[in-house]
């Protein structure tokens, strides 16, 4: 039976606190009773910690290097880089996947749900690395389709690779780890810890392709983190406008990515082809369109998206406002606005989200307007 546990020398200057032991999931079952009563006579609340790759997880060709780098570093490797958390809580860790999240799928979201679902069960907090680039799509994927109750699911990335002078990873590992073992954060759903600040997964969105400062929140960040202290400016809430989807999926190794229904977004410009919408809704089975202000498209593209038989989101390409009803175009001949429906405040990759999880639960077009109309569109 191999042996799972480490010992991990963190870069705390006390060297006499710097050693803590880790968890990786398998130990034997002896060593598990033991380290569950050591665990319950210190009381520390219990962490559940997932990796599934990013920038956080990468490795660059030198110090000053902050682009080209690729994802080299396990969910361990990044644990043994962040100060002492021994007095702050029991760790158990899992690598989920390890990939550049330009590669999160629906099997890797699938992969996410179960290992979340799981912990829930028996930890305090979850804590979930992921890369930047798409983490927003699994923090609203996460949070409509999980009531995690009082547990807090923190994720977290960074921007700089590991390797990079003053990477931030380890900083923004650290913050996630205590603001989810922390009793402030119990009852506030999917959280993002990034650059010193705390978010709600369901209204973030990365706003920099390059800063540290790259993640940003229209409604208001919750709190922030400094030094060893976390502080929300609010009492816990969970965003109200959050349809909660029952998707019952089973712990499934492979994912079930297959059965997620196809959705596709298109980007809105100036002369945006009503033959190029035609022929991407032949290969899906619901379309997003970013449309160039609140619902605004060419009329012969209106006009073509009004013949099409699958549902069709309007979102924006600006970040802010929101696609109100009232904007959508209505079928020449019958007056009507069948397959349209308005995104509200959600962007294009979070309308695309939502779409499938209601074609996933086999929605009609009422009942997808509906879901759409409490993100104020529909
Ligand atoms: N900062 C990052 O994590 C970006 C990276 N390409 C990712 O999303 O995985």
């Amino acid at each position: 039976m191999p042996n799972n546990d480490i010992e991990i020398t963190t870069i705390c200057a006390d060297l006499e606190s710097s050693k803590f032991t880790l968890l990786s999931s398998g130990h034997d079952a002896d060593e598990q009773d033991r380290l569950n009563a050591e665990r319950l006579a210190k009381k520390l609340p219990k962490i559940k910690i997932f990796g599934t790759g990013g920038t956080i997880a990468s490795k660059g060709a030198s110090a000053s290097h902050t682009a080209g780098y690729h994802v080299d570093l396990t969910i361990q490797e990044l644990l043994e880089s962040i100060p002492d958390i021994s007095k702050i809580c029991d760790i158990d860790y899992e690598q989920l996947c390890n990939v550049d999240s330009k590669e999160i799928d629906e099997s890797s979201l699938v992969s996410i749900y179960n290992g979340v679902s799981a912990a829930l069960q028996t930890f305090d907090g979850i804590v979930i690395t992921h890369g930047t680039d798409t983490l927003a799509e699994t923090t609203f994927f996460i949070e409509s389709t999980i009531d995690s109750g009082d547990v807090p699911v923190v994720f977290v990335g960074s921007m700089r690779p590991s390797t990079s002078v003053s990477a931030d990873g380890p900083m923004n590992l650290y913050q996630a780890i205590c603001i989810a073992a922390d009793k402030s954060s119990r009852g506030r759903g999917v959280l993002v810890s990034l650059n010193d600040q705390i978010s709600a997964g369901y209204y973030i969105t990365k706003t920099n392709a390059n800063t540290l400062d790259s993640f940003n929140v229209r409604q208001g960040y919750l709190g922030n983190f400094v030094n060893n202290e976390v502080h929300y400016y609010w009492p816990p809430a969970k965003p109200e406008v959050c349809h909660k989807f029952k998707l019952g999926l089973s712990p499934a190794p492979n994912g079930s990515s297959s059965n997620f229904p196809t959705v596709h977004v298109l980007y809105g410009h100036q002369s945006l082809s009503p033959e190029l919408v035609k022929l991407v809704a032949q290969t899906c089975e619901g379309l997003v369109i970013a449309t160039m202000g609140a619902g605004s498209l060419p009329s012969i593209v209106n006009d073509a998206i009004l013949e099409l038989s699958i549902p069709v989101i309007y979102s924006k390409r600006s970040m802010d406002g929101m696609v109100p009803r009232a904007n959508m175009p209505k079928h020449k001949s019958t007056a009507t606005r069948n397959n349209v429906i308005a995104s509200g405040h959600l962007n294009p990759e979070k309308s695309r989200i939502l779409l499938q999880l209601c074609l996933f639960e086999r929605f009609g077009l009422n009942e997808i307007r509906e879901v759409f109309s409490n993100a104020y569109g529909g």
